[in-house]
């Protein structure tokens, strides 16, 4: 679900009059998400999403993700525009919530993608990395080493509930990515979270990206990585080398990677498994029972993890290194 914040029609058409969007015509709340309150909502003229930004996302942030919205587009990368008020802002407050309008991006998201698809986020991911050039905003990346290891000691003591061994496997991963996280690859704007549902395709073509907040300032290839683990894996945990060559034949059309780069996917492929590790565990071991969220498998991107440990070079990806 995502409605955590209910609205009233009366709020709701007060707040759509500091905005020159057309009158209300319907709205009803979007179930899929998991961080935010989504709406949608029919005006006399275009559709559009409401969004009311809840507790995980800090509203110091919210400049920096709807400010990049605007500097992506700007540079052709499609994806949604938040609306400016008459008066200019982009955020305004919706039933005590930060709340902001953003145009409506047609398409749906793949539930079974294929090679050519990857090939597809390839070349959009690169896109984004090149459109991000000269964003004068900036947001370190709270997910990164430190950020792991926040996670990592909120829920260590208890990691074994969900596979023995845990503990131990989990610490020593995070030793090995402390001394061996590379520093000086290309860095820049990345999404961070480029999974399925943030990307939008009608019929095979990908018509745009959704969902900057978790963007940030970090390593490319760093975001690489995180698509190459949230794409390129069948259900039953295997690599897809034709879809991790797609991807990357599609990401390189645009960015062609650094030697150095390349040669360090298979650690970067670690610290992104350990990534989406950690935060589903600590969703996984923290969510109490009954909560209307759906909870994501940690133990998907333990196995993720253990498959790029045994990777001795990028050429198994789908590369030379
Ligand atoms: N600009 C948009 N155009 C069309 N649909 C959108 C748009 N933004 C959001 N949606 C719809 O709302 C859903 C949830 O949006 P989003 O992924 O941004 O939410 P979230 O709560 O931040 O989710 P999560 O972080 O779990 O992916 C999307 O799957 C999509 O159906
Ligand atoms: N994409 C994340 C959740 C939302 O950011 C995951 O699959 O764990």
């Amino acid at each position: 679900m995502a409605v955590y914040t209910d609205i009233t029609e009366d709020d709701l058409k007060r707040f759509l009059t500091e905005y020159d969007v057309g009158d209300l015509t319907s709205y009803k709340g979007i179930a899929e998400g998991v961080e935010n309150s989504n709406f949608l909502l029919h005006t006399t003229r275009d559709p559009l999403i409401l969004t009311l930004y809840e507790k995980r996302v800090e509203k110091a942030d919210l400049p920096f993700f709807l400010g990049l919205m605007q500097h992506l587009s700007a540079r052709g990368l499609s994806c949604p525009l938040p609306l400016p008020r008459r008066d200019g802002r982009l955020l305004g407050e919706l039933s005590g919530r930060p709340a902001a309008l953003i145009s409506f991006l047609e398409g749906m998201w793949l539930r079974k993608p294929e090679a050519k698809h990857c090939r597809e986020v390839g070349r959009a991911l690169a896109q984004m990395h090149i459109a991000g050039e000269g964003f004068p905003l900036a947001r370190p990346n709270a997910l990164s080493l430190e950020g792991w290891k926040v996670l990592w000691a909120k829920s260590a003591d208890r990691a074994d509930e969900v596979e023995k061994g845990l503990q131990d496997e989990i610490s020593s991963e995070l030793d090995f990515l402390g001394t061996r996280w590379p520093k000086n690859l290309p860095a820049g704007v990345i999404h961070a979270d480029l999974f399925q549902d943030n990307v939008f395709f009608l019929g095979d073509e990908l018509s745009g990206l959704i969902d900057f907040y978790f963007a940030c300032n970090d390593l490319l290839a760093y975001d690489v990585s995180i698509c190459l683990n949230a794409w390129c894996f069948e259900k039953d945990h295997s690599y897809n080398l034709t879809k991790g060559m797609a991807m990357l034949e599609g990401y390189q059309s645009v960015r062609p990677l650094l030697a150095e780069e390349i040669a360090a996917l298979p650690v970067l492929s670690r610290g992104s498994a350990l990534r989406f590790f950690l935060t589903r565990l600590y969703d996984w071991l923290t969510t109490p029972a009954g909560a209307l969220v759906v909870k994501k498998d940690p133990l998907e991107y333990l196995r993720k993890l253990r498959f790029h440990r045994q990777i001795s070079s990028a050429a198994e990806y789908g590369l030379a290194a």
